[in-house]
């Protein structure tokens, strides 16, 4: 087993975790034990994979592409591990399949996609402007990121006004923030979640997934209600006409409950990234002016006032997927992949990484590894321009993973950060509310990294 720090009886590392940045504190441990860092939450075996070298290797071994099942994901269905995103084998093969096929037959990030997302921008243009006072851009643009993930999941077009979404706005925002990157205790010791109070960060995790599981049953049974198998209205109308297929199949591994968790998996994976991504990105060009006036001044020349950016401009904004670029570099959402797990015996760096062995994969480590990136502390948009002024693409950034786990909704996720971004640089100048200071810029942990609380006052650009 690789080498690592210290562990204590029964607890391991667990209470040596840094909760306020531990992608940063897991990469530190390499400076003494390698790329590779061995260490126990409790008494699960886990490795840390830290740099590029290592990460690819680890990320493109199939080996290491199993989840870690039996977690508190599965307690909403009865100890089964359901979904797309901690399944593994022939059911995860076959259901990541399927919702990829499905997804794409319904316009997944196509053109009719970036019809949806400039109506949902145009609403949020409408309602910053009508803002009477500083706004928190991160609840605004998590109802965004629900309308649209909604529109190819269950079809209908919410309403902003719906109170339903501020609720499911601010109960995932409360998960990712609560959820911790190795499990935390709950995990490793399952019977503790029985004394734990309500306010406590595991059951403030479990809550939030019983009432978004609570809200999808709910679309389910009117979807079921309403269904016409030969008039698909979206994801869910599919699901059911595939359930009713295979119903004489007794092997079939589509079900209602496989049809709610793979719901959750992507509704709870995309809703969230989405709108702390275009936050970040809003934040720091408040933080680096000369940045955000480099874009507007490219997004005044290619594409002007008089109507929205489009996927067609990419190719001539270059600063500007420069920019985007960075800001998923220096402040990627995901500073770890959703954990992996090794699903038998095998080699990583040259060092022996026995099966049942948790992987976390450190992303913020790839994209801040020295060896790869000049000054990779500095904000920087340059590092991906050529010297001939084209795009730079550079392998060393995987802000999405790579390989077989690599994430599901990446098109629809860069389409939809590219359109949000663009459309709030083009209409708005953003200033800070100094009522809500930032000290802490790099954000706040959780399942994902989340952006710092801030308020923005948003002046229209004429
Ligand atoms: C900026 C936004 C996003 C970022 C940065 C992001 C990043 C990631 C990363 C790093 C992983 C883990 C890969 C691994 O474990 O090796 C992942 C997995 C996943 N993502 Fe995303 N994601 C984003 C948006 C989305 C969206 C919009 C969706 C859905 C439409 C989505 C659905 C998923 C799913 C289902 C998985 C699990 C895949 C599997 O286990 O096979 N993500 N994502």
């Amino acid at each position: 087993f690789p080498p690592g720090p210290p562990r204590l009886p029964i607890v391991g590392f667990l209470p040596f975790m840094d909760s306020h940045l531990p992608h940063k504190q897991l990469w530190r441990l390499s400076s003494t034990y390698g790329p590779v860092v061995g260490l126990y939450f409790g008494v699960q075996p886990a490795i840390v994979v830290n740099g590029w070298d290592a990460n690819k290797e680890a990320l493109l071994n199939d080996d290491l592409n199993g989840r870690p099942t039996g977690s508190s994901s599965t307690i909403p269905f009865d100890g089964k591990d359901l979904g797309v995103m901690f399944v593994n084998g022939d059911l995860w093969k076959e259901q990541r399949r399927f919702t990829l096929h499905q997804f794409r037959n319904l316009g997944f990030a196509k053109k009719s996609h970036e019809v949806i997302i400039h109506e949902v921008a145009e609403e949020l243009i409408k309602d910053i402007k009508q803002s009477q006072c500083s706004i928190t851009l991160q609840n605004k643009l998590g109802v965004c990121s629900i309308i649209i993930l909604w529109a190819v999941m269950g079809g209908a077009r919410l309403e902003r006004s719906d109170p339903l979404l501020t609720d499911l706005v601010d109960r995932l925002n409360k998960l990712f923030r609560a959820g911790q990157v190795s499990g935390g205790f709950v995990e490793v010791f399952p019977p503790l979640r029985h004394i734990l109070p309500e306010t406590s960060p595991f059951n403030i995790v479990l809550n939030g997934r019983y009432r978004i599981l609570s809200y999808l049953r709910n679309a389910v049974e009117e979807h079921k209600a309403t269904h016409d198998p030969d008039n698909p209205r979206d994801f869910i109308d599919i699901y059911i006409t595939q359930i009713k297929n295979e119903h004489n199949n007794s092997d079939s591994t589509f079900t209602e409950d496989q049809l709610l968790a793979t719901c959750f998996d992507v509704f709870s994976a995309g809703a969230e990234t989405g709108s702390s991504s275009v936050s970040f990105a809003i934040l720091l060009m408040i933080l680096y002016p000369s940045v955000g006036q480099a874009v507007q001044r490219e997004l005044d020349e290619v594409v002007g006032l008089s109507r929205f950016p489009s996927v067609d401009d990419r190719t001539k904004l270059v600063y500007t997927e420069a920019t985007l670029a960075e800001i998923s570099r220096f402040r990627g959402v995901a500073p770890f992949t959703v954990p992996h797990y090794a699903v038998r015996d095998t080699i990583l760096q040259g060092k022996r990484i026995p099966a049942g062995t948790m992987v976390m994969n450190n992303l913020y480590s790839v994209h801040m590894d020295p060896e790869y990136w000049k000054d990779p502390d500095t904000f920087r948009p340059e590092r991906f321009i050529n010297p001939d002024g084209s795009l730079r693409k550079d392998e060393h950034l995987i802000p999405f993973g790579k390989g077989r786990r690599a994430c599901l909704g990446e098109s629809l996720a860069r389409m939809t950060l590219f359109l949000m971004f663009t459309t709030l640089m083009q209409h708005f100048n953003f200033r800070l509310d100094p009522a809500i200071p930032v000290f802490d810029t790099e954000g706040k942990s959780g399942f994902t990294l989340g952006p710092p609380d801030f308020n923005v006052f948003a002046e229209p650009r004429s």
